[in-house]
């Protein structure tokens, strides 16, 4: 279980809270979706979750492990995959993957065996030898997936895990997603893509600026909110039709 209690980021020089005192009760075994226009504090949110941005204040903890003083056996707890590829281009798709499972104490017989079985299931088998330099956006969100799923982490954290990429790509990514959701893996994603998170979220929250304006089951606030047909619906009730272009 995920649970942050008034959770606050003011970036340093910034006027305002990116996120401001925001609570948010993720149970174990959920697919839960972060939704919310640019700007709205999506990846400040998850950034600080999976342990990359520090808070400024507030805290959470995950399986009751609190991130100040258990921040390294979170580490081992979780996945992440953040929205820019962490990815080395001029190593290969499998070298890759054995840098990121020796960082989680993966290695030998049992390291190759994993990074051959997952680059299987995503569809890379005929690419592990070659550079992620020539890769197109889709498959290298795949190798980032794998390299942030090896070490089988109860929970798996993904900045906008299908920007970009193609029709295929994204339906390999999200099976596979829910087939690591049925194993076990609490999922916590952050997405723009309203069908794809009312189909696939067991939850899911809207923010804006910096803190939740509504969350639920996906039919649940179809329901509760008047005329909404879907999820795009609530999400324009909720954050209404202004563009959010800051500089
Ligand atoms: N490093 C930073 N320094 C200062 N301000 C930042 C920084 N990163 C983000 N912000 C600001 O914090 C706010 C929230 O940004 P964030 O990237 O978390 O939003 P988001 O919901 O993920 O947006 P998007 O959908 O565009 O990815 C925005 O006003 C943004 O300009």
């Amino acid at each position: 279980m995920i649970q942050v209690n008034e959770l606050s980021k003011k970036y340093k020089g910034a006027e305002a809270y990116s996120v401001y005192k925001l609570d948010l009760t993720i149970k174990a075994g959920a697919i839960f979706g972060l939704l919310g226009p640019n700007g709205a504090g999506k990846t400040t949110l998850i950034s600080m979750l999976s342990s990359l941005l520090r808070p400024t204040s507030g805290s959470f903890s995950i399986d009751d492990l609190n991130y100040r003083e258990h921040k390294n056996r979170l580490k081992q707890l979780i996945g992440i995959v953040p929205q820019e590829y962490a990815l080395y281009p001029s190593l290969t798709a499998y070298e890759n993957l054995w840098y990121f499972g020796s960082m989680y104490g993966l290695k030998g017989d049992r390291l190759k065996k994993k990074i051959l079985e997952h680059i299987e299931i995503l569809g890379l088998s005929s690419f592990a030898d070659k550079k992620i330099v020539n890769f197109s956006g889709g498959m290298k969100r795949r190798i980032n997936l794998i390299a942030s799923i090896m070490h089988r982490p109860k929970v798996l954290f993904l900045d906008e895990p299908t920007v970009g990429v193609d029709v295929q790509s994204k339906n390999v990514i999200m099976d596979y997603l829910a087939q690591l959701n049925a194993a076990g893996t609490t999922i916590l994603y952050t997405s723009h893509h309203l069908n794809e998170a009312e189909a696939f979220c067991t939850r899911v929250a809207i923010i804006d600026l910096g803190t939740i304006v509504c969350k639920g089951t996906p039919k649940a606030l179809i329901t509760q909110h008047q005329d909404a047909k879907n999820l795009e619906d609530v999400f324009l009730a909720r954050t209404g039709k202004a563009l959010r272009d800051h500089a």
